[in-house]
């Protein structure tokens, strides 16, 4: 039995950092890692799509450069196997500075292997025991299959970025992060794209308007949309798949040379053995635990993905943020603290900040919001970027900002400056008075927030 002050198990986004900061103030850990090191947002989540995001949107500034009065020679053309090896060196690069840092660390030990729990403190790891009095469960979530697709030939988004060739039509099921992100840049990269979604709205947590936006710039690029639909039938075919459909009752059927799956993930905790801890995840797999990610059972947190109090890069770090700091900085840090925010990397982006009208209203807010469309932005309009717009949602009985909405060019950067005031506390008078650079698309805010009935 090998005995560790602290054993981390996954090496994602809240454990690598834990693993260096209990390192650092002298602790002997463990960290244990099955697949690769950096988890899902390095490997094969934020940091490759948004390398791809980046390409695909070269490939359209290329075949937009007229609108700009630009005359670019006709003929672009997306090498996704080049694309690929950009993404495979910025992979490798963080992968590397993370090697290096458990390198020249003298109190970490990295372990290559699955764990499972052996009893409550136990672990096993390719037939080691290992123990600690503190563990620390950072597994994240791996891709959601539905039983239907289990026997055609199918895409995660972990495949998908493995492909050197573009499909010539690829079938999406599911129209929310994933799918959406995929869609638009294989459609920009030169594929049919066809995106398939249950619900009667694409990213469905989102008010109606952002939604209908976001659906109408895409379609307006070719990206087509079957909404209401479920598969019923998938078979492979000779050039690819055939799926059948069922929308509002009637049947149909789509062709496509690949099939990429963005239906959801499922949380890794299946893998460890969790009630030889006496833990019991809940029904949708996520491990449960209090405002300072303990759960259950004294000693044992769960951070990150599979907490299912978060589902980002961000919030997995917060978790590491929260244990850091509450442990070795004398703060009294919380999840409950943390305002809900996130990007959606199309083009133009989705910065969202705090609650949406829905959520607002459901929760029994009396709202004030402001709205400005982005065309009628100055900055925009130079840019010759006018999709979208901005909103920003009020509590009309203290002033405070309840949630915003920045969709159009620079949304996913402008969204912190509101964060900012929200994570303040301060009223939505702040940035109403402030003064900010001109032509910027942010300076609009203020005006915004001043024309607020
Ligand atoms: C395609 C895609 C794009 C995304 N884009 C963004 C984005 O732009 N912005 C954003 O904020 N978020 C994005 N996300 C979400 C983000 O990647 C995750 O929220 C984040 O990686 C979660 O980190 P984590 O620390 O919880 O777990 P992970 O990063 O998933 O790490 C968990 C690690 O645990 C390991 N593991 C699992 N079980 C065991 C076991 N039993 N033993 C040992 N090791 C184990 C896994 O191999 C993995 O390396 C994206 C996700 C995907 C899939
Ligand atoms: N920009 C980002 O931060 C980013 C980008 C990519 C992924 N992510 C993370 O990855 C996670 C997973 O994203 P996702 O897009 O796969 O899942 P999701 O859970 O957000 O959405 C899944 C979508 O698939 C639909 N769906 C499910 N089953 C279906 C079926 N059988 N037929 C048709 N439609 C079906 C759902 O209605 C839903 O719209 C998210 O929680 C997100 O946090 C984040």
């Amino acid at each position: 039995m090998k005995k560790f002050d602290a054993i981390i198990i996954g090496s994602g986004q809240a454990g690598t950092p834990l693993a260096f900061r209990l390192a650092k103030v002298g602790m002997k850990v463990a960290l244990i890692e099955k697949e690769h090191l950096g988890g899902t947002c390095v490997n094969d989540g934020c940091t490759p799509t948004k390398a791809y995001v980046a390409s695909a949107r070269r490939m359209w500034d290329a075949m937009h450069g007229a609108e700009l009065g630009v005359s670019i020679p006709a003929g672009a053309k997306a090498d996704l196997k080049k694309i690929k090896t950009r993404k495979d060196s910025l992979v490798k690069t963080s992968v590397d500075g993370i090697k290096q840092g458990i390198q020249e660390s003298e109190k970490l030990t990295l372990l290559e292997g699955e764990a499972k729990f052996i009893d409550q403190k136990t672990l096993e790891v390719n037939g080691d025991k290992l123990t600690a009095e503190l563990i620390y469960i950072n597994v994240g979530a791996r891709p959601a299959s539905p039983e239907i697709f289990a026997d055609v030939h199918h895409l995660t988004n972990k495949s998908i970025l493995k492909l050197e060739t573009v499909p010539t039509h690829l079938i999406i099921i599911g129209a929310s992060y994933i799918g959406l992100e995929f869609g638009q840049m294989f459609r920009r990269f030169g594929s049919k794209v066809t995106i398939i979604e249950q619900g009667d709205h694409i990213i469905h947590k989102e008010d109606e308007e952002v939604s209908n936006a976001i659906r109408e710039f895409l379609a307006e690029e070719g990206v087509k949309f079957k909404m209401n639909s479920k598969v019923t039938q998938a078979k492979n075919t000779k050039g690819g798949i055939q799926l059948t459909l069922e929308t509002n009752g009637k049947a149909s059927k789509v062709s496509g040379s690949h099939l990429l799956l963005a239906v959801g993930r499922k949380p890794n905790s299946d893998l460890l053995n969790l009630e030889k801890t006496g833990l019991k995840p809940d029904k949708k797999g996520f491990i449960p635990v209090d405002d300072y990610l303990e759960t259950s059972v004294k000693g044992i947190f769960a951070l990150g993905d599979c907490n299912g109090k978060g589902a980002f890069t961000h919030t997995a770090y917060n978790d590491y943020e929260i244990i850091a700091q509450n442990s070795f900085d004398g703060k009294d840090r919380k999840v409950s603290d943390r305002i809900t925010t996130y990007g959606l990397y199309i083009d133009p982006p989705l910065g969202r900040a705090g609650l949406t009208i829905r959520e607002a209203k459901e929760k029994g807010y009396k709202v004030k919001i402001a709205h400005k469309p982005m065309d009628e932005i100055a900055r925009a309009k130079e840019k010759g970027e006018t999709k979208g717009f901005m909103s920003v949602l009020i509590d009309a009985d203290t002033d405070k900002i309840l949630g915003a909405s920045i969709l159009g060019v620079g949304g996913d950067e402008i969204i912190s400056g509101i964060l900012n005031v929200m994570y303040s506390q301060q009223p939505y008078t702040v940035i109403r008075d402030s003064v900010v650079p001109h032509p910027t698309v942010a300076e609009l805010i203020p005006t915004m927030l001043g024309d607020l009935k």
